[in-house]
């Protein structure tokens, strides 16, 4: 683990072992740990706080350089129209838990709103999320197992624009015989809402499971491919130190993370803020 011993070329070959370790990708721990070496000279960085401050504003700069705004929150339409967000990611991620904890965050925050459950596909998942439901107080549309999901997905995008709901999140399966289908059935999806509510769906977030690092960088390309992702939830954050992957998924993908999973209950949400995630992520990286 690096330290604040010395802040030499020790240091910082550390340093780079530390963020690979960590899922920031070779490149951008290479990069990283090059940035840093000029400011810390730059600036004539001693003090362990001086060094602790310096690394923490180099990688928030980092993560914002490529210019995207940075607008962490979700995109709302207009007071009194429907906004749609579609929930995207291979199956296991964690998209039925996060639609749960949002419902319920916005619930209490004096928004309506409904739970689409197209994720027909495997069975058990409709259950869950109307359990999801119950537990927010929020209603779910929902289909017969093996349904046609896009049947769903119009059943409540109608439901919801007749009846003035303010949200409708939209729970999609994440496996079908494969890729091909999967991502064909998330464009007949989006094409459905599309023709109800032609501004939507105003977010597509991908969920990505923290805990499988790299990977998720692949996924994270597959479904960039093929469907809009306009911003990404990442999960699991909990119990791993693998949040590196933040960085991944910035510098490749060029998508903003949105949120934040790191527990089962429905409180174990926050909004993505760059400054405070590099600290914690710092602070379990270098300090400990
Ligand atoms: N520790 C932890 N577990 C989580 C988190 N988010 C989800 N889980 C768990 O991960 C498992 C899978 O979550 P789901 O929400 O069912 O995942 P999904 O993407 O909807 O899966 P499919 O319906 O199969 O596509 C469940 O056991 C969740 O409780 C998190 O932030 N932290």
């Amino acid at each position: 683990m690096a330290n604040f011993r010395s802040v030499d070329e020790d240091f910082f070959e550390d340093l780079e072992e530390t963020l690979v370790g960590a899922d920031v990708g070779f490149d951008m721990a290479i990069k990283i740990s090059d940035e840093l070496r000029e400011e810390v000279k730059l600036k004539n960085a001693k003090r362990k706080e001086d060094v602790r401050d310096v690394i923490i504003k180099k990688m928030v700069d980092l993560y914002e350089a490529d210019g995207i705004n940075e607008d962490a929150t979700m995109n709302f339409a207009p007071k009194g129209q429907t906004t749609v967000i579609l929930f995207v990611g291979v199956n296991g991620v964690g998209k039925t838990t996060t639609i749960g904890k949002l419902a319920s965050k916005y619930q209490k925050a004096g928004k309506s709103v409904l739970l689409a459950a197209a994720d027909t596909f495997r069975a058990g998942a409709t259950k869950q999320l109307q359990e999801w439901g119950e537990r927010a107080h929020v209603p779910v549309v929902a289909g017969k197992e093996k349904a046609d999901p896009a049947s769903v997905v119009f059943a409540a995008v109608e439901k919801a624009r007749d009846e003035n709901y303010d949200v409708l999140f939209v729970d999609t399966a994440g496996r079908l015989q494969n890729n091909v289908n999967l991502m064909q059935e998330l464009e007949k999806m989006k094409r459905i809402i599309q023709r109800e509510i032609p501004e939507a769906p105003h977010e597509v977030l991908l969920v990505l499971d923290a805990t499988t690092g790299q990977n998720a960088l692949q996924q994270a390309k597959l479904f960039k491919n093929s469907s809009d992702v306009s911003g990404i939830v990442l999960t699991k954050m909990d119990g791993t130190a693998k949040g590196g992957i933040v960085f991944a998924i910035r510098n490749e993908m060029h998508l903003p993370v949105k949120w934040i999973g790191f527990g089962e209950k429905s409180s174990d949400l926050r909004e993505f803020k760059p400054e405070e995630f590099v600290y914690g992520l710092f602070k379990e990286l270098v300090e400990s």
